[in-house]
């Protein structure tokens, strides 16, 4: 089986693909959108690309991507722990706190960010596409008086030497990553990490409609449908314009989650199942 992941080599995301599929072939992408696209061309059996973190919320361009450009069904949710550290190349070992410039993935940078502005105040934040294409970067770079936020795995991969660990600014720090796929069908991973199911849902609620955002929630609330997560998102249609990303805490049934879409449909909302699948806790 081909899974491709938002790359190059070492990334959290490789991290959770490692864990979750062992045995796989894994291709790397150097963007989220490449990754999608190449599930969307049928390259790759699956593709695995960050979501959302618990620090940083989420990933947007994962959501929109999805959204706007290639709609693929979620087959599954990998959750995974996230430990940042501050890696040079061992030419600037000693003097890392002389750093100019600080390379890695926007998230990363901003789960650090007390580190940050404790230790390198002056130092340029500069966002790459992913945590190891910025360590990758340093490494190609020695003469540079730069750094890397990354893990561990990227600093052995390229070479470079962890000179602050754990540099995150909370312990929760954990990221979902999605499991996307061209057909619906869930990839058959009889996985001990299994922790329970979710459905997403996009819903757009109708134009200039006082409460329409309450009588949707209410749609879940009387039939105790639980919610983990809702956010807005633009609809890219026009200022004000949003669609509701909600994320309940069970499989599709027949009856309880087709009713409240029914009663949402009722309500004038347009409704998209992004996908029901399990989720998995590494
Ligand atoms: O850049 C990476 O390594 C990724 O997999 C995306 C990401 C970035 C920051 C935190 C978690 C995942």
């Amino acid at each position: 089986m081909k899974i491709g992941y938002l790359g190059p080599k070492a990334t959290f995301t490789d991290l959770a693909v490692t864990t979750m599929f062992p045995h796989a072939e894994k291709i790397p992408y150097s963007t989220i959108p490449e990754c999608i696209d190449a599930v969307s061309n049928g390259e790759i059996d699956a593709g695995v690309v960050p979501l959302e973190n618990a620090l940083e919320g989420s990933v947007n361009l994962t959501l929109d991507y999805l959204i706007h450009e290639q709609s693929l069904p979620i087959v599954g949710e990998i959750i995974a722990p996230i430990q940042q550290h501050l890696m040079v190349h061992p030419y600037h070992a000693h003097h890392w706190t002389e750093v100019k410039e600080i390379y890695s993935h926007s998230h990363a940078i901003a789960q650090c960010h007390k580190f940050l502005h404790a230790n390198l105040k002056k130092a340029k934040h500069v966002y790459m596409t992913s945590t190891s294409a910025a360590a990758k970067f340093v490494s190609e770079h020695p003469h540079l008086p730069i750094a890397a936020i990354a893990n561990r795995l990227a600093a052995k991969e390229y070479g470079l030497m962890i000179v602050q660990e754990n540099i995150h600014d909370h312990d929760y720090n954990h990221t979902r990553f999605i499991i996307v796929r061209k057909q619906n069908e869930p990839l058959k991973m009889d996985s001990p990490l299994y922790a329970g199911d979710k459905t997403t849902l996009m819903v757009a609620l109708p134009k200039d409609q006082p409460g329409a955002l309450h009588q949707v929630l209410s749609a879940f609330a009387w039939r105790k449908l639980n919610l983990t997560k809702i956010e807005s998102r633009p609809a890219k249609t026009g200022l004000g314009n949003y669609f509701f990303i909600i994320d309940i805490d069970q499989k599709m049934d027949d009856v309880l989650i087709p009713g409240a879409i029914a009663e949402l449909e009722a309500l004038d909302c347009t409704v998209q199942v992004l996908g029901s699948y399990p989720y998995y806790i590494i």
